[in-house]
């Protein structure tokens, strides 16, 4: 028994509420050349994603070389060709080059890749062509590059959609002798199109309207139908001056059952017992030349099937009490099927008199209308498009509005609440009372207490106090003696500003404690000030302040490590996404998925030379920090390089979620904008966290940004270690683990349907 190479069982396939395929059924067999014809929109592209296992069906089943398309899909891809619809090769990678990348898709070794490549340029003809980039091809030379590309792997069976869709008659025909040369050579083809030239050449056709296959079979034998060919008809051809102008006359004739354009004549299904001339001349024509008893041809056949199926369906609408006639014209007054037919049986269209005369236009009217001229239709349809693209007005809207309150809040330039930590070595009431003093000012807030030296320094080192107040042991009886107290107070210089208002504050603090007290005892025991060591008079609290990290208060210094993390996230976010997008508008990704690429081969293989880019990127950035803005690296560079590259991670897995959530390179730009803005603004880049009110200092740790900034500020200016970094790390590391779990998982191998 011959087992089909194809075999299609009751097949249906929904989008929503739209049946786009419904209980499809045929089988095509080793070597043949199967042909499925149908109108734009009734299914053709649809059902050959279903069998090449990227679009699983809502029903029925279907197996292709045995292998069932549900389950089976990727032990299918290797052993089958795509050709799609429109051309979805590499524009910018010459023939070559994209013969080869196929062929590497495919597994093909070095030797077998040389002889595979041979074999389908001379096939295609294309050797001639090897350097050319594809993007500069004509119609037909991209056509037989695509050609080459799905057959680099000696596939048993191909899909050829609308193969020869917008190229030239004498491509056409190049391209349909390529075909028959495979087919000779034992490939199966499955081939769409809407020329019947070619159904002709099909040992099968199938052709589906409305989603349904409305006839099967080889194409002498559709001719034959009995309802192609009704008992006491026969089929004219007749040739007429503007043959499309008499057509309803002819329709509604009770003698004629069916009167279809074929170009300049019309091909007419007449009782056997009118002859044309006696029709014509009941309407007061006469025929160019005689007219000509025909067969039906394979368009007669579809016109007359559509024609019947459409009444079919109109009756089934209509209430059903008077018999549709066969003759009706259909509801267009043309079939669907002769609309959507090839060059070669374009319609007239021109509804100018007999004498086919027109009359040219004045080139001088046609200025008249001005330079204003169009503006209210191009206007309207720009509206359309906005009103059309849901993402491009949550953009417009929602976007601006969420971002204003967000960081008109955050953006606040006045420094409170610096986080501060306390070490007081003396513990008791009045020291206590001077924490308090700290804390009132409202530029500082104590986040802590340490009661060791190594606590201090880290607090400090780990970014987490970006001030210490260190009060001595001796601090209450030094004053208590009438002697000078130092209070030390080590400051974070790595953000100027916030250092600058730490210091100022710090020392007029000092100096208004100093002159309360002065004054308290002054006034209230007759004491004396303070005095020095060396007897001098002095204030009683004197505030020594520390610039660590950064004593120079240079700004460049905070800033410039900042900007490595966000040139970081910047290159490989953009990179990533648009890559992704671009194959999936242009096309190639549909092409790639009928491939045997592996989910992580691909992904890997896209985001690895964009992982490579970014780190050159980082390091570039990072030899101007370090030897234009003399920004030294204090802590461990292999500490900072692991923990970049798990930024870069983290940044990669952002761009390809944000390629899975946009459609086109536009809507990608726009997302990777969301994304980017909170991450120059929200994560310490420019404004200090501890500034920002608290909702929003909560939302900053959900940006991988803000623990990256952290970590280069930490390792790059305080010389923070592993320790000091461990929250950081932590933050950075769950935030890694969601992103790129999330835009994996997003990334289907699967058309997004
Ligand atoms: N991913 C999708 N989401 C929603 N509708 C879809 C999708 N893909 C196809 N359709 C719809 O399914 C129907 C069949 O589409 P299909 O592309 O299979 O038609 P076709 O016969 O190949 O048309 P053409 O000859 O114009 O290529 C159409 O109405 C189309 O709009």
């Amino acid at each position: 028994m011959r087992h089909p190479i194809i075999d299609v069982r009751s097949l249906s396939r929904s989008f929503g509420t739209l049946t786009a395929v419904r209980d499809v059924s045929f089988q095509v067999h080793r070597g043949s050349i199967f042909g499925l014809l149908g109108p734009n929109g009734s299914g053709k592209s649809t059902i050959i994603r279903m069998l090449l296992g990227i679009l699983p069906p809502s029903d029925g089943d279907a197996s292709v070389l045995g292998m069932n398309v549900k389950d089976e899909a990727e032990q299918i891809k290797p052993r089958v060709g795509y050709m799609s619809q429109q051309f979805s090769l590499y524009g910018d990678l010459s023939v070559q080059e994209n013969i080869d990348f196929y062929g590497r898709i495919y597994g093909l070794d070095r030797n077998r890749l040389s002889h595979r490549r041979d074999v389908v340029l001379s096939l295609t003809g294309l050797h001639d062509r090897v350097e050319q980039l594809a993007g500069t091809l004509s119609g037909g030379w991209k056509q037989r590059l695509a050609l080459a590309c799905s057959l680099i792997h000696e596939p048993d069976v191909l899909f050829l959609d609308e193969p020869t869709a917008g190229i030239d008659p004498v491509a056409r025909r190049d391209l349909w002798d390529l075909l028959f040369e495979l087919s000779g050579r034992g490939v199966t083809l499955f081939v769409t199109t809407h020329y019947m030239d070619e159904a002709e050449r099909c040992s099968e056709v199938g052709y589906i309207f409305e989603s349904q296959l409305l006839v099967l079979g080889k194409p002498h034998e559709l001719k034959r139908l009995p309802a192609v060919n009704p008992s006491g008809t026969r089929r004219y051809e007749i040739r007429l001056p503007n043959p499309a102008r008499h057509l309803p006359a002819l329709r509604d004739l009770p003698e004629v059952h069916d009167a279809t354009l074929f170009g300049e004549s019309i091909h007419l299904l007449l009782d056997d017992t009118r002859s044309p001339e006696e029709v014509l001349a009941g309407l007061g024509l006469v025929a160019h030349d005689e007219a000509r008893e025909i067969a039906p041809s394979l368009e007669d056949v579809f016109v007359t099937l559509t024609r019947n199926a459409e009444e079919r369906a109109e009756s089934s609408l209509v209430t059903p009490k008077t018999e549709p006639s066969a003759r009706d014209p259909a509801p267009s007054g043309q079939s669907a099927f002769q609309e959507s037919s090839g060059e070669d049986e374009s319609q007239p269209t021109s509804t100018a008199d007999d004498d086919d005369d027109f009359t040219p236009i004045d080139p001088t009217e046609r200025n008249d209308q001005g330079t204003w001229n169009g503006l209210w239709a191009v206007l309207l349809k720009e509206l359309v498009h906005i009103r059309r693209q849901p993402t491009t007005l949550f953009f417009m809207l929602v976007v601006p509005v969420m971002q204003t309150i967000i960081f008109g809040y955050a953006i606040d330039t006045q420094i409170e609440h610096i986080p501060t930590v306390v070490f007081n070595m003396d513990g008791r009431q009045v020291s206590r009372e001077l924490t308090s003093a700290f804390e009132n000012t409202r530029r500082f807030q104590i986040i802590g207490h340490v009661w060791d030296e190594e606590s201090f320094q880290r607090a400090l080192s780990s970014g987490r106090a970006k001030v210490g107040v260190r009060i001595p042991p001796n601090y209450v009886d030094q004053l208590l003696r009438g002697e000078q107290t130092r209070l030390q107070v080590l400051i974070d210089g790595s953000d100027s500003q916030v250092a600058t208002t730490a210091q100022s504050t710090a020392q007029l603090l000092g100096k208004n404690l100093s002159i309360q007290m002065a004054t308290a005892k002054g006034e209230a025991l007759q004491l004396a000030p303070a005095r020095t060591a060396s007897g001098q008079s002095a204030l009683p609290i004197e505030v020594r302040t520390r610039l660590l990290y950064n004593p120079d208060l240079e700004s460049s210094h905070f800033f410039v490590p900042g900007l490595v993390g966000i040139i970081l996230q910047l290159v490989t976010l953009f990179l990533t996404s648009f890559a992704v997008v671009r194959e999936r508008e242009i096309g190639t990704l549909e092409q790639l998925f009928v491939t045997p690429v592996g989910r992580t081969g691909l992904l890997l293989g896209k985001l690895l030379p964009y992982a490579l880019v970014g780190f050159v990127a980082f390091l570039t950035v990072l030899v101007v920090m370090i030897y234009v803005f003399g920004v030294e690296i204090r802590g461990s560079i292999s500490l900072l390089f692991v923990l970049s590259m798990l930024f870069m991670i983290c940044s990669l897995g952002l761009g390809l979620l944000v390629s899975t959530l946009a459609k086109t390179q536009l809507e990608a730009m726009q997302f990777a904008f969301v994304i980017m803005l909170p991450s120059v603004l929200l994560s310490g880049f420019v404004f200090p966290r501890s500034e920002m009110p608290f909702p929003i200092y909560l939302i900053t740790f959900a940006i991988p940004a803000t623990y990256y900034i952290e970590i280069l500020r930490g390792v790059v200016l305080r010389g923070a270690d592993f320790i000091d970094l461990i929250p950081w790390i932590f933050g950075l590391i769950v935030c890694g683990v969601l992103v790129i779990t999330l835009s994996v998982f997003r990334f289907q191998k699967r058309l997004k349907v």
